[in-house]
């Protein structure tokens, strides 16, 4: 027998893209005759009452903007046994049978805790580092990706103007994935990311020395933030080189802006889906893109699956940097 009544939720890092998951979910439970309500600020929500009961046009005209409309927030709280069971009690005095959790790799470990607790919970894949082993793609991911790399294009051409190298710092905490597609896509003459050790007189200053030689006079660096250590490695490259540099850290602005057509698509899909398994009496699944299909796991295996690093893409990457 599926959910009547259900919850959607925003959790972790926000994503391009949150937003379309959210109006996918609301205008799915609808279609299917369920109550659905919002829940403000992620875990936080369901620990402090604050949800609120969505009809068609609660999720108007929020397709196109960044950010979320719910929300969201990290929940130290809700990562407690005590603050599971109260989220929990709350679900149950709501009559709240099935949530939605739209978030990274640590909402879905809250989503199997308060499934642990009772609760059926689908997780939604909502990150812009694609740092989730059992899915090829997250939402926000695309969209992140295109900011990056306009932000990068802008810094080349100052970094041109002036014959300096740019050392670009994109986010990934754990994830080389955002810095080895937005390397490519630049043109960077060297890529370091988390899962790659890099050597610094091999991998930079040996590679710049080259291109040099061949007649290059401006250089992009795009380093995963996992990486760390950015403007030390722009100092200890202007130092060993002699060429300028300078240091960018994009930060934030990645994080947000309009999503692209591929995170809108791609988040109503999956927000669908999550709708259509709680309807179908499922529980402690993941929503998952694998190819172009979706698909969906158990939560505990997707959080126990490696993630497997794309060492093809690095191969292409690191034969075109020069
Ligand atoms: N191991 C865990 N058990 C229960 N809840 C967790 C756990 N890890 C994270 N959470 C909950 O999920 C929230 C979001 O996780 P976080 O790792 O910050 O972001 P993301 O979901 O984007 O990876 C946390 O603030 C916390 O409330
Ligand atoms: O919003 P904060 O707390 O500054 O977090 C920054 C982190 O969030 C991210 O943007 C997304 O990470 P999550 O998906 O785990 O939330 C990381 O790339 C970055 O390291
Ligand atoms: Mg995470």
């Amino acid at each position: 027998m599926g959910a009547k009544t259900i919850a959607v939720l925003t959790s972790g890092g926000d994503a391009p893209g949150m937003n379309a998951a959210v109006r996918a979910v609301v205008r799915s439970a609808i279609s299917f005759g369920m109550n659905v309500y919002g829940v403000m600020r992620g875990y936080n929500g369901l620990l402090n009452g604050d949800v609120k009961e969505m009809n068609m046009r609660s999720v108007s005209d929020i397709m196109q903007h960044g950010g979320t409309a719910l929300f969201t927030a990290r929940s130290p709280e809700f990562n407690t046994p005590e603050g599971v069971k109260k989220a929990a009690d709350f679900c149950r005095e709501k009559g709240i049978e099935g949530v939605v959790v739209v978030g990274g790799d640590g909402s879905f470990r809250g989503a199997r805790d308060l499934c642990g607790a009772g609760i059926s919970c689908i997780g939604v894949p909502g990150t812009i580092d694609n740092d989730i082993a059992c899915t090829d793609y997250t939402i926000g991911y695309d969209t992140a990706l295109n900011t990056a790399m306009e932000m990068i294009d802008r810094i080349r051409d100052t970094t041109e103007s002036h014959d300096r190298c740019s050392v670009v710092e994109v986010m990934g905490r754990r994830c080389g994935d955002i810095a080895l597609n937005t390397g490519i896509a630049v043109g960077a003459m060297a890529t370091l990311v988390p899962e790659v050790p890099y050597d610094f007189e091999r991998d930079i200053v040996e590679r710049m020395k080259a291109a040099q030689r061949t007649g290059k006079r401006h250089y992009i660096i795009v380093v995963a933030e996992g990486v760390g250590h950015t403007q030390e490695l722009t100092e200890r490259i202007q130092a060993a080189t002699g060429i300028e540099s300078r240091a960018t850290v994009l930060g934030h602005v990645q994080r947000g802006g309009s999503p692209t057509l591929r995170d809108r698509v791609v988040a109503s899909r999956m927000g669908y889906h999550a709708v259509e398994l709680l309807n179908n009496g499922a529980s402690n699944r993941v929503v998952a893109m694998k190819g172009e299909q979706i698909v969906d796991f158990d939560i505990t295996e997707a959080l126990n699956m490696p993630r497997i690093f794309d060492e093809n893409l690095y191969r292409v990457s690191a034969r075109l940097s020069i």
